[in-house]
């Protein structure tokens, strides 16, 4: 296998707000000036090129290493967003990642998010360890490989770098990956790598490039192994209107070769399209920024690059999904593209929440998200929520159910209008951020389920047994007022007492304890109870296990939904009870 059969690994930046991946991008992206006239870093649609030569002459010494990886194409929005948004064959487009942490604030919340992301797509990553140039005592040394720079620092500026990278260490250690500076790894595939950098003096940067190098090189050939002269295969960044252009597509191609007159495939909201690439566009260089045109077109693309296209019928295309040029296999090419769209990887119920998003990378980050939170999920989709959706949603039975989740999609204007009208019982949760989102549902959600349980806990008639205590028959009748110790379960006034054969003899008006009128007895109290509708020593006696008569349908309520609520006396009692009907009539509260 030659040199040419490797494509460019494609880059994306993530990390916690503010710990500094834009400034690194654009470090990245400015350093030709360093690179001088070797570097012809160039702007793609969406992402940055760097070819090999220029990471080389950035890197000094580090840059005589061997190499086989063309160079580095970054992609230009950072973040998770991006990251979880742009798939390829069902798992991240990315190919390799550089997580973002500042030096001096070690990790955050998204910083910890971002980590997850990354071992669940099971992507390759280093660590660039930021703002160095802040380390109290940090001398900066324009554009130096970190190691020089540090050796020119005093004592107690390369203690404090050192005790930071180690908390970064440690850090990284409790959560299950070993790591170390990358000047200390020989193993790249059981060490993380950390490389301390500074995107505002530019040390380290050069270092960062040739350990994603190594990286590329060490973990990606097989999948960078691609077929040059292959059709085209991308994914769709953007669907973007053009002054002029009318709707364009922003690709990431990823394997393979695009053409201008190419038929191409992707996929729409109504499903897959083809159509006629009418233009391959991609930045003017910066030197022609007096032209008026800002495109350059092109006759030709190959991976990895990102490119604009124009074409007919492009304006229902959903973003996130594949592109896939179409030789002469037009009829499997589009099944293809239904096929990829259909395996969107969420795993659906048959009945649960609705969720949707903006991408299909974002529906499955979602998706998997709720999985693992086992909220079920019964619709998931792409795009915004309309009128009919929510006229779905607010039929199902389960209040729980009746809510959409969206990520980064709006509401349509009329379904908007039902809501703000309360012409559907929905509730609609809506958030650009995934884990907020699903905070707010579980938030929700579990504030019902209190309210729901206080609710029937008042309602619902719960189980007692009890027995009349020997000398305390206050009075036999009208009502009969007797003493009682409760022998499981809760009992309240105003319900119906049985005897052990099922019988209804009479219903209880009062409970007092020490002439104080109460409304509730536990398992194990004394209380004296006042009965109307029954005769002492007729009926019931002294002695003998009295039931709390609970109706039929309560004792299905208690067994199906209440039942861990229940505590060992109650569902003691409940169940003897039931088994009193259970004996001729096996449902009987089923
Ligand atoms: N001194 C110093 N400041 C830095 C460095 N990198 C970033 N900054 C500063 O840190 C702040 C945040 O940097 P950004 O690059 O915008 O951070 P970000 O992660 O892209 O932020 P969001 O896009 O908001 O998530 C800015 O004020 C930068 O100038 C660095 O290496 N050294």
């Amino acid at each position: 296998m030659t040199e040419e059969h490797f494509r460019t690994p494609i880059v994306c930046v993530l990390g916690h707000v503010d710990h500094g991946k834009t400034s690194l991008l654009d470090r990245i992206r400015g350093s030709r000036v360093t690179a001088g006239e070797a570097g012809a870093i160039t702007q793609h649609i969406g992402a940055t090129l760097i070819p090999i030569d220029s990471i080389q002459k950035i890197s000094g010494d580090l840059g005589k290493m061997k190499t086989t990886v063309p160079g580095l194409l970054f992609i230009d929005t950072p973040g998770h967003h991006a990251f979880t948004t742009l798939r390829a064959r069902g798992g991240a487009l990315a190919d390799i990642a550089i997580l973002v942490v500042d030096v001096n604030e070690g990790f955050k919340q998204q910083t910890i998010e971002a980590l997850q992301i990354l071992r669940n797509c099971k992507t390759p990553f280093i660590i660039a360890a930021t703002k160095i140039d802040r380390i109290p005592g940090w001398r900066p040394q324009q554009n130096a490989g970190f190691l020089k720079s540090y050796k020119s620092q005093n004592e107690r500026a390369q203690t404090e770098c050192e005790n930071r990278v180690y908390e970064l260490v440690g850090k990284l250690s409790d959560l299950g990956f070993n790591s170390e500076r990358f000047d200390r790894v020989s193993d790249f595939q059981r060490n993380l790598v950390i490389v301390p950098v500074s995107s505002m003096t530019g040390e380290g940067i050069g270092d960062l490039l040739m350990v994603m190098i190594g990286l590329a090189q060490r973990f990606l050939t097989d999948g960078l192994k691609m077929t040059v002269e292959g059709p085209g295969v991308g994914t769709v960044l953007e669907v973007k209107e053009e002054k002029g252009l009318g709707t364009t597509l922003d690709v990431i191609l990823y394997d393979g070769i695009i053409n201008l007159g190419d038929e191409i495939a992707v996929a729409g909201a109504d499903g897959p399209i083809a159509t006629k690439v009418r233009a391959l566009l991609q930045p003017r260089p910066m030197k022609e920024i007096l032209i008026e045109d800002r495109f350059e077109r092109v006759k030709s693309v190959t991976a990895a690059a990102g490119v604009k296209i124009t074409a007919p019928n492009l304006e229902t295309v959903i973003a996130g999904s594949p592109l896939r040029v179409i030789r002469d296999d037009r009829d499997a090419v589009l099944a293809k593209i239904d096929q990829e769209m259909q395996e969107i990887n969420v795993k659906l119920s048959e009945v649960g929440i609705t969720v949707r998003a903006d991408t299909i990378g974002a529906l499955e980050a979602l998706s998997k998200e709720l999985e693992g939170k086992n909220i079920p999920i019964m619709r998931a989709e792409v795009g915004p929520v309309s009128r009919h959706d929510l006229i779905e949603i607010s039929v199902m039975k389960d209040e729980f159910y009746k809510t959409v989740l969206c990520f980064n999609v709006p509401l349509l204007s009329d379904a908007e209008a039902m809501i703000r009208d309360g012409e559907v019982d929905v509730k609609v949760f809506s958030n650009r951020v995934i884990y907020k989102l699903i905070d707010e549902y579980i938030a929700w959600r579990d504030e019902l389920t209190r309210a729901r349980e206080a609710k029937q806990f008042e309602t619902v008639v719960l189980p007692a047994k009890f027995s009349i205590l020997p000398g305390c028959v206050f009075r036999q009748s009208g009502p009969a007022v007797v003493g009682v110790r409760i022998l499981g379960g809760i009992l309240r006034p105003h319900v119906n007492v049985s005897t052990r054969e099922g019988k209804v003899v009479g219903e209880i008006k009062q409970i007092k304890l020490n002439k104080e009128s109460i409304q509730e007895a536990k398992e194990g109290a004394e209380v004296a109870i006042s009965i109307d509708g029954v005769i002492i020593g007729r009926q019931i006696d002294v002695g003998e296990t009295l039931y709390v008569a609970v109706p039929e349908r309560h004792v299905k309520v208690l067994e199906t939904e209440m039942y861990s609520h229940l505590n060992p006396g109650t569902k003691e009692a409940l169940e003897e009870y039931a088994n009193i009907f259970r004996k001729t009539e096996y449902f009987w509260g089923k």
